[in-house]
């Protein structure tokens, strides 16, 4: 078994899957992926299953009986990455939204720099390294990071990132029972628990391009459970300390 794994959850990704698995286990460092697919009416699991015989002992699948969030998807995938032995979980969209080829980035960061967790980051340094997105998607995402770097005081500039390298020390004592969030706002959760448990956080950039396949997950639910979630999730940590 290999050190790292990378999950990849999945809706409806019949157009992307096979080519990202591929790009994924074509880097020079080698990776396993965990699949996570909610049932996909479009056939990505049967697509996946196909693939396993070909790629024996590195590509796995957790199905769920259905689609209950992002958040949760990834939850499931931690839990079944620790009952193994790796010790770097990644998150990485099937899109192509995040460039495989900056794995290894977020790998080096952790094993060689020292962070227990790195994201790969859209908005450092106040750039915007975005592709294709419209301009309403784009200032809502910059904002949303302002936003949220503001009221929770976190010092990372992309706190919505969905790119990300876990060492498993950090996914073992973060407690995953008590994330609330089954959106995309669980991205931040994750970001805040790290940094309330003093993690040692780096941000990597990295330019993120829209998917040109597929269609996005991305609700009107979804931006009200960030906005007002981030307060309750702030004070609550306030009223613990
Ligand atoms: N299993 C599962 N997978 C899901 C679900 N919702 C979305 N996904 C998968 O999660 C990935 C990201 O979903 P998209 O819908 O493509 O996300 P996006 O709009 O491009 O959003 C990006 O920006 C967000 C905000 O900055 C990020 O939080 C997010 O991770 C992503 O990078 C895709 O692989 C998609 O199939 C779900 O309920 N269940």
């Amino acid at each position: 078994m290999r050190d790292a794994v990378v999950i990849i959850p999945t809706y409806n990704e019949i157009e992307n899957i096979e080519a990202i698995i591929r790009a994924v286990f074509s880097q020079k460092k080698a990776f396993d992926i965990l699949v996570v697919d909610d049932n996909s009416p479009d056939g990505t699991s049967e697509k996946v299953k196909s693939l396993q015989k070909e790629f024996d002992n590195q590509l796995h699948i957790l199905n769920r009986p259905k689609k209950t969030g992002l958040g949760t998807a990834y939850i499931e995938g931690f839990r079944w990455c620790l009952s193994k032995s790796y010790d770097y979980i990644f998150e990485m969209d099937a899109d192509f939204s995040h460039n495989p080829n900056d794995l290894i980035y977020l790998y080096n960061a952790c094993s060689k720099e020292g962070a227990d967790m790195s994201i790969g980051s859209r908005y450092i340094n106040n750039r915007v390294n975005v592709v294709n997105w419209d301009m309403k998607r784009l200032l809502m995402s910059y904002f949303a990071s302002k936003y949220v770097k503001l009221i929770t005081r976190m010092k990372i500039d992309d706190t919505t990132a969905g790119f990300v390298c876990y060492h498993r020390r950090v996914l073992e004592t973060i407690n995953l029972e008590k994330i609330k969030f089954v959106g995309y706002a669980f991205q931040i959760e994750m970001k805040f628990n790290a940094h309330l448990k003093k993690f040692k956080i780096i941000e990597v950039p990295i330019i993120f391009t829209d998917r040109k396949k597929g269609k996005s997950k991305m609700s009107g639910g979804i931006i009200s459970e960030a906005i007002f979630g981030v307060i309750n999730m702030k004070l609550k940590s306030l009223f613990r300390s």
